[in-house]
Order: structure tokens, then sequence, then C-alpha cells
């Protein structure tokens, strides 16, 4: 297989852009009153993710903003991932809460033009990517918090699940779950693991085999997402939420959480390579291609 461009390279290449004081419309700076000097306030953006830090209170607001569905493509997760990073070393950060900017939809998950009709170096890159977006969120030592402002199917639940706190928005219209078999496809042993952690094995096992998408109210119901909020509560519900989480100790709160998701993030990092090597070969059989490309179609087709 040809040489893989490193993480580094991808980032090299992305051109993160710092900005200075960005009025997000979910931001610090849009709630700041008219004539009062700002208080200390960072802000990044890139092409499909806006992130401002407060950093008087030591929060991160992550905003997707890669219309026309937030799908995660490689320079979406290439932005996540660096994102990411610059928070996680900045000590100015403790907690970051994602949301999105485009509305109705969280992250229409894994971009699946990504996955189709591509070469196997292509489909290799990608997967890393994946990869390192679930161990970066995974693993954070920051409190993470879903803000989960629309529906997430599949990569997008996974971006839900990984978080400490996941808070949604009360509308039925917005599902969630991991809807992979229903594209043919199959959520991968960490995946799983996720979903597994956070509602259990029966309700994941059924809800894999079925590919099932939950409505934000049965969602609630069996602990998918925690909390159902109107949009317009999200914000300050997840601001009362990540208060809540910073008043304790991070070191007591970061090996806490160490110890509950170690195992499962081991699992993937012992067995990244052959990870990567079963999607390829997976995600390359002519059956699993058709499978996509008739899924793709059947979103078009569901316009018309
Ligand atoms: C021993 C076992 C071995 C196993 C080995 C396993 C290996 C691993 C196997 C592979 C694992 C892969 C895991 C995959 C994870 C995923 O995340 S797959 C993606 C799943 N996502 C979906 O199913 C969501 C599909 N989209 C939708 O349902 C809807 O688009 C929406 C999000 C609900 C939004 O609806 P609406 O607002 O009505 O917009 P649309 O008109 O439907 O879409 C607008 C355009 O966006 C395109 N699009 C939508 N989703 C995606 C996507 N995920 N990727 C790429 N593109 C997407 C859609 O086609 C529209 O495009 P245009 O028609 O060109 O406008």
């Amino acid at each position: 297989m040809a040489a893989v461009p490193t993480l580094a390279r991808r980032i090299a290449r992305s051109g993160v852009r710092p900005l200075c004081r960005w009025p997000l419309a979910w931001g610090r700076a849009a709630r700041q009153p008219p004539g009062l000097p700002l208080a200390p306030c960072r802000a990044f953006s890139n092409n499909k993710i806006l992130v401002e830090l407060d950093e008087s209170s030591g929060v991160a607001m992550m905003k997707f903003k890669s219309p026309p569905v937030n799908s995660l493509s490689l320079d979406f997760l290439t932005e996540f991932c660096i994102s990411l990073e610059k928070l996680e070393n900045d000590r100015a950060c403790r907690g970051v809460i994602f949301a999105s900017a485009v509305p109705r939809i969280f992250s229409s998950g894994l971009d699946i033009t990504e996955m189709s009709g591509k070469s196997m170096e292509h489909y290799a890159e990608f997967w890393r990517a994946v990869q390192e977006m679930w161990l970066r969120l995974y693993g954070s030592n920051m409190v993470t918090i879903a803000a989960v402002n629309g529906s997430s199917p599949a990569g997008g639940c996974l971006v839900a699940l990984s978080c400490d706190y996941r808070i949604m928005v009360e509308n039925p219209k917005f599902s969630i779950g991991l809807n992979e078999a229903q594209l043919g496809i199959v959520a991968p042993f960490w995946f799983k693991d996720t979903f597994v952690n956070v509602v259990g094995h029966r309700i994941a096992e059924r809800s894999l085999q079925l590919g099932s998408l939950y409505p934000a109210p049965e969602a609630l119901k069996f602990g998918l997402v925690d909390e159902l909020v109107p949009e317009e509560k999200l914000q300050e519900k997840a601001m009362a939420v990540m208060a809540q989480w910073l008043a304790l100790p991070d070191h007591a709160r970061q090996l806490t959480k160490s110890m509950m998701r170690k195992a499962v993030l081991d699992r993937l990092v012992a067995h990244r390579e052959e990870d990567v090597q079963n999607f390829v070969s997976f995600i390359s059989k002519e059956s699993i291609q058709k499978s996509l490309r008739m899924y793709m179609e059947m979103l078009k087709k569901k316009k018309s």
C-alpha cells in the first residue's frame, strides 16, 4: 500500500486560521452586553469547524459548520482532530461543548462519498482519520458535552456517544442511533463498545442488528441521550451541566474517566492497523459498494 499522509501532514495542509474574539452566535462574545469590554476569549476557525474558548470559564464551544449535513469527510475529521488537539493542549480549556451550526442536523455521520468509488489507499487514509477522531474524543481529558441540536445517525451518533454527556433538542423529528445495518454495513467493534458502554449490551445488540434510529423522546427513555430540552434552552442547559462537571477537581474526574474508558481505547490502539485492513477489505467489496450506491440513490430519490 502507498505511503499514507499522516495526521501531521494533513494538519499542515489544512491551514487552521486563528481568529481573535470571533462572535459566534452561540458564544460568550455574542452574549456580552454592548459597551462592556470582552473578558479573555480566544477563537479559531477553519473551513468546517468554529471554536470559541471562553478563558474565564475554561469552556470551549465547537460548532460544526459543514453544510448541507455536517458529514464526517476526511477534511472535516482532520479539522476536528486539529481543533480538539489545540484545546486539549491549552491549559485554559477544561471542557468542550459540541453543537451544529447547520439547522436540523447535528451530523449525518461518516461521509459516504469517502467510502464509495475510491482507491484502497483512500479508504485506509479515511479510516485512520475516523479512528483518530474517536481516540482523541473518547480519550479526551476535558469534559465533553454533546448539545445534539439535530439528527445524528451513525458516525454522528458516535460523536455524541463519545462525549461525557448528551443533551438533545426535544424535537421528535430529530433522530439518533447507529443505523449502519440499514446501509448494509457493520458498525466496527469500537463503535459497538462505545454504544454498549452507554446503553448496555441488550439494547445495543438489538439496536445494532436492526440499525435503529430513535426519535429524541425514545432515545431518552433508554439513556442514549441524558436529557431533552427545548431548542432555545439547549445552550443554557449545556453550560449548566458543564459547570456542574467542572466543579469537581480535574484530576479525580480525569482518572475516573480514564479508568472507565481505558480498556475500550486500548483495544483499538492494539488492533489499529488490523482494523484499517478490515475496513478496507470490507468496504471495497463490490457487494458493499453496491449497497452504498443504492443508499445514496435512495437519499436522492427521497427528495424528489
Ligand atoms: C467480522 C466483522 C467484520 C466487520 C468489519 C467492519 C469494518 C467497518 C465497516 C464500515 C463501517 C462504516 C461505519 C459507518 C458509519 C457511518 O456514519 S455511515 C453514514 C450513515 N449516515 C446516514 O445513514 C445518514 C444519511 N443521511 C440522512 O439520513 C439524511 O441526509 C439526513 C442526515 C437525515 C438529512 O436529511 P435532509 O435534511 O432531508 O437532507 P438530504 O436531502 O437527505 O441530504 C442532503 C445532501 O447530503 C447528502 N448526504 C446525506 N448524508 C450523507 C452522508 N452521510 N455522506 C455523504 N452525503 C450525505 C445527501 O445525499 C444529499 O446530497 P445531494 O442529493 O447531492 O444534495
